[in-house]
């Protein structure tokens, strides 16, 4: 399945000088939603896993189904204010300022052998602070996975511990 061309390139989007990886066309179209879960799924390779964390929003996007696939649950991370119950919070860099991700504090048990998935991987700031927050809970990374990798930001580097596993690569 050719996942490229699929995938729409937006300039100047969501600021001037980025160019956006719109992936809405692949997810409006039946067979290539079904073929890119199918996919990320074969990328964990028979592992076991307990939980998925998908980070807000685009990570909401493929994490459930993963999550339904591998017989697992799913635990959303997401942007400040979002969750409701007690939780604990990663602060991390982005390319102008700083942004921070928080998770239910019961949301992983010591343990839990976690999927990290999202669908881009650019800075890996979201990633790492992810991860973060999985240690801190005491679940252990068995894998983060994303739907694209844009290789030229490096963000591979800020996971670099963890097996790191992307469908598309840029
Ligand atoms: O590797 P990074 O540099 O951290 O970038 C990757 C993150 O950026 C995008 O999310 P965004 O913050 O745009 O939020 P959205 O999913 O709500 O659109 C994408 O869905 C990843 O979560
Ligand atoms: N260029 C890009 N396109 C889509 N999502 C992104 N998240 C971070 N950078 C992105």
């Amino acid at each position: 399945m050719n996942f490229k061309s699929l995938i729409r390139d937006v300039p100047n989007f969501p600021k001037e000088g980025v160019i956006f990886k719109d992936i809405t066309l692949l997810l409006q179209n039946p067979s290539a939603l079904k073929q890119t879960a199918n996919a990320l799924f074969h990328l964990l390779e028979g592992r076991k896993i307990d939980k998925v964390v998908g980070m807000e929003s685009r990570g909401f996007i493929f994490g459930p189904i993963l999550a339904e696939k591998l017989n697992a649950g799913f635990v959303p991370v997401r942007k400040p204010g979002k969750l409701p119950s007690t939780t604990i919070s990663e602060t991390y860099d982005l390319e102008y300022g700083t942004d921070t991700l928080e998770i239910h504090i019961d949301g992983i048990k010591k343990g839990d052998r976690v999927l990290i998935h999202d669908d881009v991987l650019a800075t890996g700031g979201t990633a790492s602070a992810a991860c973060k927050l999985i240690e801190k809970l005491g679940g252990v990374i068995v894998q983060c996975n994303f739907l694209l990798e844009l290789t030229f930001l490096e963000g591979n580097s800020k996971i670099s511990t963890y097996p790191v596993k992307s469908l598309i690569k840029y």
